[in-house]
């Protein structure tokens, strides 16, 4: 599996771990699309990146951490084809892959354990979307990707 991950400042720490983690214990391809360093940035920069990585193709998921996950998820998820979301728990990982076939997850790297992001992410990555009665409401929200909201 091929996986983009990126982050802010308050996330640089526990993106260059969880790269390793990815890389070394989960045997993923990681593209590391930034930052190089812990200085200031801002994060919608870094969620763009990651998000046009997945919506093209070029990377099967996507993970971005920032201080909370939340300022992540919410500009990752205005890029079209791309269910993001934040994740603080390994059992919302979980519900995010087999209810909304989530395809970015956001961490925090200031708030939740390392420990526990390694978890979430290796549910994250080896859970199915269940399909079923899920699969219609996951395309009515990729409708409104298209600004189809009737
Ligand atoms: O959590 C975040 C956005 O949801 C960011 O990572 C920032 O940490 C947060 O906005 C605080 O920014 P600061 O410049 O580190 O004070």
């Amino acid at each position: 599996m091929r996986v983009a991950i990126a982050s802010d400042h308050a996330g640089f720490e526990q993106k260059q771990m969880l790269a390793d983690f990815l890389a070394q214990e989960l045997d993923v391809d990681v593209q590391d699309l930034g930052p190089a360093t812990d200085d200031r940035v801002d994060y919608p920069d870094y969620a763009e990146k990651v998000a046009h990585a997945v919506a093209s193709g070029d990377a099967d998921r996507g993970v971005l951490v920032c201080g909370t996950g939340i300022g992540m998820a919410l500009a990752a998820d205005k890029v079209a084809g791309i269910r993001a979301a934040s994740i603080v728990t390994p059992d919302f990982a979980d519900l995010f892959r087999r209810h909304n076939d989530g395809n970015v997850i956001c961490l925090s790297g200031r708030f939740t354990d390392p420990e526990v992001n390694k978890e979430i992410l290796r549910v994250f990555l080896s859970t199915d979307f269940e399909g079923g009665r899920h699969a219609q409401r996951v395309a009515k929200v990729m409708d409104l990707d298209q600004g189809n909201t009737d």
